[in-house]
């Protein structure tokens, strides 16, 4: 994967513009998403080990919101499975151009497609496994639950959803979890500067919630078990199965 450090904040701005996946940010990526989120390659390479447990043979894996691709080839290195296909899907052609191309450079076992598309729009069908690996926190609320509804609608009986999101606290435990959130993006080379614009851009755009407030929308949207199975400081990984 590209090698490019992530500066896209570190230079003051006039006016800070809302967080877009551009082309400038697709280009430091995995830097940029490496060092903001904590436990993000663990994450990933776990995601592969669940991904194994719960896919069946004959089956769709999505990868929803699949940025540069990482999940899809956790999982395509991971998954034992007999004729499974991978399909990644983002809205940001600039993810998905180079998407393509990293996919093609990896000799995984399992075809991957990598579709430019709006995931609130793709039908998911005949699915064993689907990722929403910190994806959800970017669609607007009121979208969240017909898309889970339409995730939990095209998995199989069994099948999984593996949700990771940056999770949003009461007020006396968010002051504690942020502060050790910009604690580990100083310890990782970001500025006051970075920090204070990224926020600025992203407030807004990545909308938070309560560990409840997804554990009870999984359930309403058909999900019978939900397992937090990750937490880093104020992010977090759950596994729901249908
Ligand atoms: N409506 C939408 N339809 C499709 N894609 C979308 C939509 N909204 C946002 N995205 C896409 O969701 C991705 C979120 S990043 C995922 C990381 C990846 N999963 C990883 O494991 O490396 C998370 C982050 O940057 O914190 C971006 O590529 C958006 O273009
Ligand atoms: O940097 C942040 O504040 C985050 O919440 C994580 C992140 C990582 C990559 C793109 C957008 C947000």
């Amino acid at each position: 994967m590209s090698g490019f450090q992530d500066r896209v904040f570190a230079e003051q701005q006039e006016t800070v513009a809302a967080f877009k996946f551009d082309e400038a940010v697709a280009r430091v990526f995995p830097d940029m998403i490496q060092r903001s989120v904590p436990g993000y390659s663990m994450v990933v390479s776990m995601i592969g080990l669940v991904a194994d447990r719960y896919a069946r043979p004959g089956t769709n894996i999505y990868d929803l919101g699949s940025s540069l691709g990482a999940v899809s080839i956790a999982m395509r290195h991971a998954v034992s499975h007999e004729n499974c296909r991978i399909i990644a899907i983002d809205n940001s052609e600039a993810m998905t151009e180079r998407c393509e191309k990293i996919i093609a450079e990896d000799d995984g076992g399992i075809p991957v497609d990598v579709l430019c598309g709006d995931i609130r729009e793709t039908m998911i069908e005949n699915a064993s496994v689907a990722a929403l690996n910190f994806t959800l926190q970017f669609i607007p609320v009121e979208d969240r639950l017909d898309l889970l509804k339409s995730i939990r609608n095209g998995l199989c009986s069994g099948g999984a959803l593996i949700l990771s999101e940056k999770l949003a606290f009461p007020a006396q435990h968010q002051t504690i979890l942020d502060t050790l959130y910009y604690d580990y993006k100083r310890a990782n080379g970001y500025s006051e500067l970075e920090i204070s614009q990224k926020r600025t851009a992203l407030e807004n755009v990545l909308v938070p919630e309560s560990l409840d407030e997804h554990r009870e929308r999984l359930i309403e949207a058909g999900f019978r078990h939900v397992v937090p199975w990750y937490q880093g400081f104020n992010f977090c990984s759950l596994l729901a199965v249908r």
